[in-house]
């Protein structure tokens, strides 16, 4: 079920519900009893947290839902020595001088999107449109361009089916569970075992092309999945012999399924909120394009050096991400019984770091803790959190989202490019409902004006 989160309702939430609890060493195991048989408990305390992200082998991710495995069985949702390996294998697609290669791409997806909204505006002084769909659009677009290089059409036909699959996945998440059902074959069942295997027949005709290619060693590199099967190759060469010597095909195809999965929806998230905050805080937009304005011009294109001297720009991202983090909740589990500071947690308890509501916690934020001021980041997030784990948009600790500094290029090179040519507003069509279901994000739409920029 679907949860909105208004100003009212998230102090609704924090207040009347129990998702606030905050646990303490006397209630012991009988708290845990008390809870039922799945006993879930959330974490807020930023000590607690830490030991939860630190301790990666002692607290597992939680089961995953069957149908998120269907759409993307990869790093999320791998333990102990296969994630290692993988996480080893994926980790130099994202290192920076590798995004550097990937600049151009998105680059392009951006330039394409900005040019459609100044045609639009070409005969107007002002144009009314809902700029959600336009960004989702733009990330799916960037993804599929620096996951997949030359074979971006085929990855945007993938993207688009893992759409499909993941509504499909949310009708039934939303209908009552009932073990087994998934391989009875009604229409719904039928239509995501015909996508499911679309998608891995377009991603095995890609690979492998690409793999042929990179053996007879035609291209150098510059896309997802390029850097990741030559990291395979290195892996699979260095520790033959060991029980885990790389990634099969399988393995590859569920990664790139997850790189679309993981990295399109969020990025989109925190781009939509990022204009509906610079919408209504005109000043911190005007200080923002003042900024962009500074660096690359009116014209210019923005670089990965410049995007790196974009301070306020950041600062802003930072607090858009406080207050509405793409991901609101990440869930442990922990099959053994475990120390977290004083507490005992029993074995098989659910554990919940509620993003959200740390986040949005005046404990920690102070009395404005719901407002927005980028202004907390002015020295950074350790500064602005005093080194305590109560910050965490893309995780925290070895597990830490690997696309994070993928998202944020990304981010700022389009908050960079719309900055620089238009100047925008709420309309009053908007309707402010931020939704949670797996991500937060407008419910309605996100209705501008856009106008062009003085
Ligand atoms: C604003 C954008 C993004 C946000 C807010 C975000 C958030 C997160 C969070 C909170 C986690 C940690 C989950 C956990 O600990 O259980 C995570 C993990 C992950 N993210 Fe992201 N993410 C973003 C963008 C991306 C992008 C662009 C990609 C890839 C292209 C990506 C790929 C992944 C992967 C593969 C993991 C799993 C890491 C592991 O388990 O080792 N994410 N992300």
């Amino acid at each position: 079920m679907s949860v909105l989160l208004g100003t009212e309702e998230v102090a609704y939430w924090h207040s009347g519900d129990s998702i606030r609890w905050t646990i303490s060493q006397e209630f012991g195991k009988d708290f845990f009893k008390w809870m039922g048989p799945t006993p879930r408990l959330n974490i807020m305390n930023p000590d607690h947290i830490k030991g939860i992200f630190s301790k990666i082998y002692d607290f597992e991710k939680s089961t995953p839902n069957p149908l998120v495995v269907l759409i993307a069985n990869g790093l999320t949702n791998h333990e102990g020595e296969k994630w290692a390996t993988h996480r080893k294998i994926i980790n130099p697609a994202f290192h920076l001088e590798k995004l550097k290669l990937m600049l151009p791409a998105c680059y392009l997806s951006c330039d394409e999107m900005v040019k459609r909204w100044e045609k639009l505006i070409s005969t107007e002084e002002s144009v009314e449109l809902n700029a959600w769909p336009d960004l989702q659009n733009l990330t799916c677009d960037v993804i599929s361009r620096t996951a997949f290089g030359s074979s971006y059409e085929e990855g945007k036909r993938i993207f688009e089916l893992q759409i499909e699959q993941v509504e499909l996945a949310i009708q039934y998440m939303q209908t009552i569970y009932i073990p087994g059902w998934r391989f009875v074959p009604t229409k719904m069942n039928r239509r995501m075992k015909h996508l499911t295997e679309e998608v891995h027949s377009l991603l095995r005709r890609i690979i492998s092309r690409r793999d042929k290619s990179i053996r007879a060693e035609e291209a150098a590199t510059a896309d997802l999945l390029g850097l990741l099967l030559e990291s395979n190759m290195k892996e699979q060469h260095e520790n033959r012999g060991n029980k885990y010597t790389g990634m099969s095909i399988q393995d590859v195809i569920e990664e790139c399924k997850l790189f679309y999965f993981a990295g399109q929806e969020t990025t989109s998230i925190l781009l939509v909120w990022t204009v509906i905050l610079l919408s209504t805080h005109p000043q911190w937009q005007d200080r923002a394009r003042e900024e962009v304005l500074q660096v690359f011009g009116r014209d210019g294109k923005p670089d990965l050096d410049g995007l790196n001297r974009l301070k306020i720009v950041t600062m802003i991202l930072y607090e858009v991400m406080r207050l509405y983090p793409p991901v609101t909740m990440i869930n442990r589990f922990n099959r053994k019984e475990m120390k977290l500071g004083k507490l005992t947690i029993p074995a098989g308890v659910e554990l919940s770091v509620p993003i959200l509501l740390v986040h949005h916690d005046k404990e920690h934020w102070g009395e404005d803790a719901k407002e927005f001021k980028p202004e907390r980041f002015s020295e950074g997030i350790s500064k602005a959190t005093r080194n305590q784990v109560v910050y965490l948009p893309f995780g925290w600790g070895p597990r830490i989202c690997i696309g994070m500094n993928f998202a944020l290029i990304e981010a700022k090179m389009a908050m960079a490019m719309i900055l620089q040519r238009f100047s925008f507003g709420l309309s009053p069509s908007y309707a402010h409902a931020p939704t949670a279901f797996l991500t937060l994000h407008p419910q309605h739409g996100a209705q501008i004006i856009l106008r062009r920029a003085e």
